[in-house]
């Protein structure tokens, strides 16, 4: 019996992005802010949007997690109200908040549409709850799930849709596991624990499980898109379209681009894999598949309830071990907005 006492809500927290074509650079002005992005940079990110129409995927797959979520909650008995809220474009996080607590809630469980600890991916979105709590001055506790990358449900998602890609894909495929680029000083800040390094090291445990649920046995490696920032600060790499050129000099024909750094068909993965990424390969002669993100499969819905639910029963005393809530090491410091 699933229970999500003492929650009476559920908060999905996410990135946010523009929903027309006047909110592109709004959004990138929020994105950005006080983060040294060069203008080039934003004019080439402000380009891919207007390619769609200036319309992020994000909303749309965003709310089908919400839908899914609702459903997958609903089935084993739990009525909740589920709603998203943005760190950079509307709704934002606050006013998913002032929604629930209008409907009555006083205890809200977030759960965050990126699977992995770092700044971006986690501390900052715990930092935009409190931000907003601390502006609304809502009577609300806010309580989050931590990173489920090595969740049974996330695994199990990408290891079906690696499987359906490299049954699409030629004879001897290189297999590229693909993740957001950070800085490397934000991967050495996303821990816990001295060393950090937690955000690509989590990638490549993930990658390595994944191909094994999956049964590939062939070559796969870790590589990243979307680099930013200036360009002498070092960020991770290598960079995908780099990848797929030095693999195609050396003689590959076939790649499976596998993104289990996101979680759904947002920006990154419709222009920056199946825009760029394809361009780039076809360029080179190399045949590319994009495999599947987790989106609504239903292993991976049924993982967040679950993981919705054992944060859940640890508030309540239930659960012996004592993971919960990140620590304060944990996933690196967020920069100070200008
Ligand atoms: C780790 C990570 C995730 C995955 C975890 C998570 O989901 O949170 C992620 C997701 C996303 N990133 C997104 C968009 C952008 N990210 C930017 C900038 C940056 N991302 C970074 C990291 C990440 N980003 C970093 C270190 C920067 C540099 C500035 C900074 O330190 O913050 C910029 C500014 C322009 C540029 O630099 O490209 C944009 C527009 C969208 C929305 C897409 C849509 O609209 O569909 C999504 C889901
Ligand atoms: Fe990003």
């Amino acid at each position: 019996m699933t229970s999500l006492a003492p929650y009476d809500a559920v908060l999905v927290a996410s990135y946010g992005g523009p929903d027309g074509p006047d909110a592109v650079l709004p959004f990138l002005r929020n994105a950005t802010a006080g983060r040294g992005i060069p203008d080039a940079r934003l004019a080439e990110v402000g380009a891919h949007y207007a390619l769609f129409g200036g319309v992020s995927p994000i909303n749309d797959r965003n709310a089908e997690l919400v839908e899914a979520l609702a459903a997958e909650l609903a089935a084993r008995g739990v009525r909740l109200p589920v709603v998203v809220g943005n760190r950079n474009w509307r709704p934002y996080v606050a006013d998913a908040l002032v929604e629930l607590a209008d409907g009555g809630a006083k205890r809200v469980l977030a759960v965050f549409t990126s699977a992995y600890g770092s700044s971006s991916g986690c501390r900052q979105y715990r930092e935009d709850i409190e931000r907003a709590l601390a502006a609304t001055g809502l009577d609300l506790v806010v309580d989050t799930v931590t990173p489920y990358a090595e969740s049974a449900g996330f695994l199990a998602a990408n290891a079906e849709a690696l499987g359906e890609a490299w049954g699409a894909a030629g004879d001897g495929v290189r297999v590229l596991f693909v993740t957001h680029s950070i800085p490397l000083g934000m991967d050495a800040a996303s821990g816990p624990g001295p060393e950090g390094l937690r955000y690509a090291a989590t990638h490549r445990r993930v990658a390595g499980e994944v191909a094994r649920l999956a049964g590939f046995d062939g070559d796969w490696e870790l590589v990243f898109c979307s680099r930013s920032g200036p360009p002498q600060v070092p960020w991770l790499a290598p960079d995908v379209n780099d990848r797929i050129r030095e693999l195609a000099a050396s003689g590959v024909t076939d790649v499976v681009v596998a993104p289990i750094g996101f979680v759904n068909d947002h920006m990154e993965v419709v222009y920056d894999l199946d825009t760029e990424a394809a361009a780039t390969a076809s360029e080179v002669g190399v045949r590319l598949v994009r495999a599947a993100t987790a989106g609504v499969r239903p292993a991976f819905v049924s993982g967040l309830v679950d993981a919705l639910a054992a944060r859940a029963a640890r508030t309540r005393g239930e659960a012996s071990d004592p993971e919960g809530r990140c620590g304060d090491g944990c996933c690196g410091t967020g920069r100070p907005r200008t």
